[in-house]
């Protein structure tokens, strides 16, 4: 699996290091609050795990399974529920964790089909965001790194369901889609 890596951009160390700055701002701003956390599975579950290590808060968890990219590199456009989450929203302070905002779909999605439950606050928290491959509006409150336009794999993030168990993010050798 490391084999099929041409380049790592952000290492467990660089990980860790926003991990930790991110965890300590959501510790500041939701300080005396109980916010409810949702991570946006299957991408998210590296990341919401250390990052909820680095809240010093008490918090509810929940997960939502939405997905849109079915195999390759490009999403779909079509974004499906594949499991809601469990709690009421309503008059709560929901924090939705993602490992990674690309086109912008799933969050517009999202934001769309929980906001209507009436939270009292709704901010979002990625890993990663890629600007450049927006296609609908979309935007987080809290971003680990802004990413270049290329496909990532890795912490979470799949190409054909593979490479998630990579403890880093990375670039796949352009061969791993020649012989796909
Ligand atoms: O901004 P977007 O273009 O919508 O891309 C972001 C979404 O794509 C990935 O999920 P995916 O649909 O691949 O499901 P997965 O998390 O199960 O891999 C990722 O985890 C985000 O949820
Ligand atoms: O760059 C990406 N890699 C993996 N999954 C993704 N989902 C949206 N963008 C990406």
């Amino acid at each position: 699996m490391n084999n099929d890596i041409e380049r790592v951009l952000y290492s467990q160390d660089d990980i860790k290091a926003a991990c930790q700055r991110l965890g300590a701002q959501l510790t500041e701003d939701y300080a005396g609050k109980r916010p409810l956390v949702i991570g946006v599975l299957k991408g998210v579950i590296f990341f919401m795990t250390d990052l909820l290590r680095e809240m010093d808060l008490m918090a509810d968890l929940d997960f939502i399974d939405v997905s849109s990219y079915h195999g390759g590199t490009a999403s779909t456009g079509e974004v499906t529920l594949e499991q809601d989450i469990s709690t009421d929203i309503k008059d709560r302070d929901v924090i939705i964790v993602e490992d990674i905002l690309d086109s912008g779909r799933t969050l517009a999605y999202l934001k769309d089909f929980l906001e209507a439950r009436q939270p009292r606050s709704f901010k979002v928290c990625t890993l990663l965001d890629k600007p450049e491959g927006r296609v609908v509006e979309a935007r987080a409150d809290y971003v680990g790194f802004n990413v270049p336009n290329e496909f990532l794999v890795g912490y979470g993030l799949d190409y054909q369901e593979f490479y998630r168990n990579l403890p880093y993010v990375g670039i796949l050798k352009p061969e791993v889609y020649a012989n796909k």
